[in-house]
């Protein structure tokens, strides 16, 4: 028996500042959210999204998050920022998020129902966008994202086929357990944050996101100790 460690990939979205970037990528994240919805506090032109992109070093990766955009400015900004990853938020179409993405990856946000009594069926949801190369999981909010709610974990399948990054309401406190509690459920997981590391909406702190990127490895560790699995022979 050994015990396989891995690696929980984190996000750390709406970023909008130079310094903010740079904390991300000092802290080891591996992806930075820039949001192109022009009704979003953390909004940031293509243009301004492309100067941010060109700060981040080799293997860290810019995502490109739309809301209801049109097929010509989702290829416009992408353009813009090579080597991105896109982010459909809002309403899009599985047919929509393929045309627009063409070669690139992208991911659908699943936006969970806080009500339990308001039906949601997660694995329709991952076969209707089985082109996704992942579901974001969020809340479902007005405004669309970025709200800093948390939904109830206990509404996801208890297994599911995809590769799912687990947001909505993510903080420092909470993330370790999320990913003890969400892991087992999926492919892969990787987790998202927005609010839980801002001192105020669209501007980060710095050691909040230290101190969230700490929970992750923290909780890394803690699954690496307690799942032993058995590797194939060789
Ligand atoms: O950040 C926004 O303002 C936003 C607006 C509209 C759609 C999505 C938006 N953000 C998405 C995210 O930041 C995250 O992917 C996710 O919603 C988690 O956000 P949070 O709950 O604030 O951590």
């Amino acid at each position: 028996m050994s015990s396989v460690p891995v690696r929980t990939r984190v996000k750390i979205c709406g970023l909008s500042r130079e310094q903010d970037v740079d904390a991300a990528v000092e802290a080891g994240a591996d992806a930075i959210g820039l949001v192109l919805y022009p009704k979003s506090p953390r909004y940031v032109s293509a243009a301004r999204a492309a100067e941010l992109a060109r700060r981040l070093p080799p293997f860290v990766t810019p995502v490109l998050l739309f809301v209801n955009e049109t097929l010509d400015s989702v290829r416009a900004a992408c353009e813009q920022v090579p080597g991105a990853t896109l982010q459909f938020h809002g309403d899009e179409t599985p047919a929509f998020c393929r045309q627009a993405a063409g070669a690139r990856p992208w991911m659908r946000a699943a936006r969970i129902p806080l009500d339990a009594a308001q039906p949601f069926d997660l694995l329709k949801f991952a076969s209707d966008f089985s082109e996704a190369q992942a579901l974001l999981l969020d809340a479902h909010v007005e405004g669309y994202g970025g709200a800093g709610r948390t939904f109830p974990w206990s509404r996801l399948p208890t297994s599911a086929s995809c590769h799912a990054v687990l947001s909505g309401g993510l903080t420092p406190a909470n993330v370790a357990d999320g990913i003890v509690q969400v892991r087992p459920r999926f492919r892969t997981l990787a987790v998202d944050v927005s609010s839980g590391v801002e001192a105020s909406k669209g501007v980060k702190d710095a050691a909040k996101i230290h101190q969230f990127v700490a929970a992750v490895r923290a909780a890394d560790e803690h699954l690496a100790r307690s799942s032993h699995v058995r590797l194939p022979a060789a």
